[in-house]
């Protein structure tokens, strides 16, 4: 059997053969490459801010896909082979790539990215764990509403969860010089109006009980629960949404964050390798 075909024999692949239309199908090589991808898979909005990351601190470089949409590149981690994919910026983007790197292998997600803080005081720096997550967007509602119909609804509606394994992976990793306050493991708001945010919306979201504000890790943790697949969400933050304050006034503290998430995701890559060979061992 070649490997094309074991990707495409798999519970994921069926699910997806039975729910997204054939556009999916023509498009997936333009937006991720062809199959097969990597099964574990790190997900930002920009390749600007893939750099931030400086993953080649954790990954060998092997090689970029050319000519996709999500700048596709392969890399090489102790425990495995690793992809990174853009996802671009707000939930429909992202359920795109989702949909097409899922159709070429890929069994787990792991947004990393920033954040607004909402939290007064908090530093900007801090990380979220996101452990749970919900959004205003459409794509995050179909999943939503999905999983109603289907009879496994989000255990707190309206939010969709993470992987347990890998946000206790993570914040177990996350070096002990950003405790005290700066490493939160709880709720993140996705929204689609991140300029029509002010005082009232960080109230609603606070409301909530979210920490934090980002654009995509509603849909990617929705989606995931869609097609049954780990996933989680790293985010750093950048911003203060209520009392202004941004990571360019502490560029320190931001970079301590980011240097922070990326000794997460050094622990959390063979986490993510196991649990995306049982995801592909499903039949
Ligand atoms: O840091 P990234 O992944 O870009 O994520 C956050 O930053 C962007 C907004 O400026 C949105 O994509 C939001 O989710
Ligand atoms: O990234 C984001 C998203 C929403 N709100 C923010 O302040 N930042």
């Amino acid at each position: 059997m070649s490997r094309n075909e074991t990707v495409t024999a798999d519970r994921v692949a069926r699910q997806l053969a039975g729910d997204v239309n054939p556009l999916a199908t023509h498009l997936a090589n333009r937006y991720v490459g062809p199959a097969p991808l990597p099964p574990v898979a790190i997900v930002t909005a920009t390749p600007r801010k893939l750099k931030w990351f400086e993953l080649e601190q954790i990954l060998k470089p092997v090689r970029e896909l050319e000519d996709t949409s999500s700048l596709t590149r392969i890399w090489e981690h102790e425990s495995g082979p690793v992809a990174t994919l853009v996802h671009g910026v707000g939930g429909p983007s992202a359920d795109r790539l989702l949909i097409t790197a899922m159709m070429q292998g890929v069994r787990t997600f792991i947004r990393i990215g920033t954040c607004g803080l909402l939290e007064p005081g908090a530093t900007i720096g801090t990380v979220v764990v996101a452990e749970e997550a919900t959004s205003d967007d459409t794509t995050f509602q179909w999943y939503l509403d999905a999983l109603e119909r289907d009879g496994r609804p989000v255990r707190n509606k309206p939010f969709a969860a993470a992987s347990t394994e890998y946000v206790d992976t993570a914040v177990n990793a996350l070096p002990a010089e950003l405790e005290q306050g700066r490493v939160v493991r709880g709720r993140a708001f996705s929204t689609s109006l991140i300029f029509r945010e002010g005082p009232e919306t960080a109230v609603h979201y606070r409301e909530l009980g979210c920490a934090a504000a980002d654009m995509e890790a509603g849909t990617v943790l929705a989606s995931a629960q869609w097609y049954r697949l780990p996933a989680v969400a790293l985010l750093v933050g950048r911003d203060h949404i209520t009392e202004g304050g941004f990571h360019t006034d502490e560029r320190e503290r931001f970079a301590e964050g980011v240097q922070a998430i990326r000794t997460a995701l050094d622990a959390l890559i063979p986490v993510a390798q196991a649990a995306a060979a049982r995801v592909a061992s499903e039949r």
